[in-house]
């Protein structure tokens, strides 16, 4: 699993501060990274202790986390489709944040685990998304590389609408295997550099509008809770 900048005991109270928002008979959504990975296990916990929930996994690494605590599992279509429950809340971490309000809410960096495809769709499909992270993951304004994922085909004329965006795209590379990323839905991924981002919303859209982009890593105005362990304590803002 990816890990990132901050302490774990930091990380690990976020997650369990946001674990306590999950209610008896809630469908919850399961984020992926090392911070959503403690809210996993911490409901893991509630659900030995008799907890009545079902989860929806953003990804292959947060389903095997999952099964592996004993969370049951839903599909996001069992979830959302007609008579279906609903998801209550989703729980998952990012990499950076920003709350400067320049938007409604805040602007979110995620997909440095390349999961940012399904995560943006069981984080926005929640009827509360809940942000877990340390304080390394805070700015005032998001710098921060956006991960694009791109259908393989795509991957050039992708690249050329980042640069025309004024954006520098570098194809991911995998560590351990020759070759790229690919995600779990079997496209690649491009890391696209902005620079200093001063209207994400904007960008968003421009990504979001871009033929052969999948989906982008950019998620505005969608969070309503933030929850920022540190070594101490945890802070949490409401958006
Ligand atoms: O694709 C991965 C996700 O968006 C993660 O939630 C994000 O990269 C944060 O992960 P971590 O908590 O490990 O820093």
């Amino acid at each position: 699993m990816k890990t990132s900048g901050g302490s774990d005991a930091a990380k690990r109270r976020a997650g369990e501060s946001a674990v306590e928002a999950v209610d008896d008979g809630d469908v919850v959504g399961l984020g992926t990274g090392s911070t959503a990975a403690h809210a996993i296990r911490a409901l893991g916990n509630r659900v030995d202790a008799g907890l009545d929930i079902c989860g929806v996994a953003t990804s292959f690494a947060s389903r095997e986390l999952a099964l592996d605590v004993g969370i049951p599992l839903i599909d996001l279509d069992e979830a959302v489709g007609p008579d279906a429950p609903g998801i209550d809340v989703a729980i998952d971490g990012a990499d950076q944040v920003a709350t400067d309000g320049t938007v409604d809410g805040a602007a979110i960096i995620k997909g440095g685990g390349a999961a940012h495809a399904r995560e943006k769709l069981v984080d926005a499909a929640a009827d509360r998304f809940l942000v877990v992270i340390d304080p390394s993951k805070e700015a005032d304004v998001l710098d921060r590389p956006v991960p694009i994922e791109v259908l393989s085909s795509g991957r050039g004329v992708v690249a050329r609408a980042v640069r025309a965006a004024e954006g520098d795209p570098t194809l991911r590379r995998a560590e351990r295997k020759d070759g790229p990323v690919v995600t779990d839905n079997g496209n690649l991924v491009l890391d696209c550099e902005f620079g200093t981002i001063t209207d994400p919303a904007s960008l968003a859209t421009t990504l979001s509008s871009t033929p052969g982009v999948v989906e982008h890593g950019l998620f505005v105005g969608l969070a309503d809770e933030i929850h920022v362990g540190t070594d101490r304590g945890v802070r949490v803002e409401q958006l």
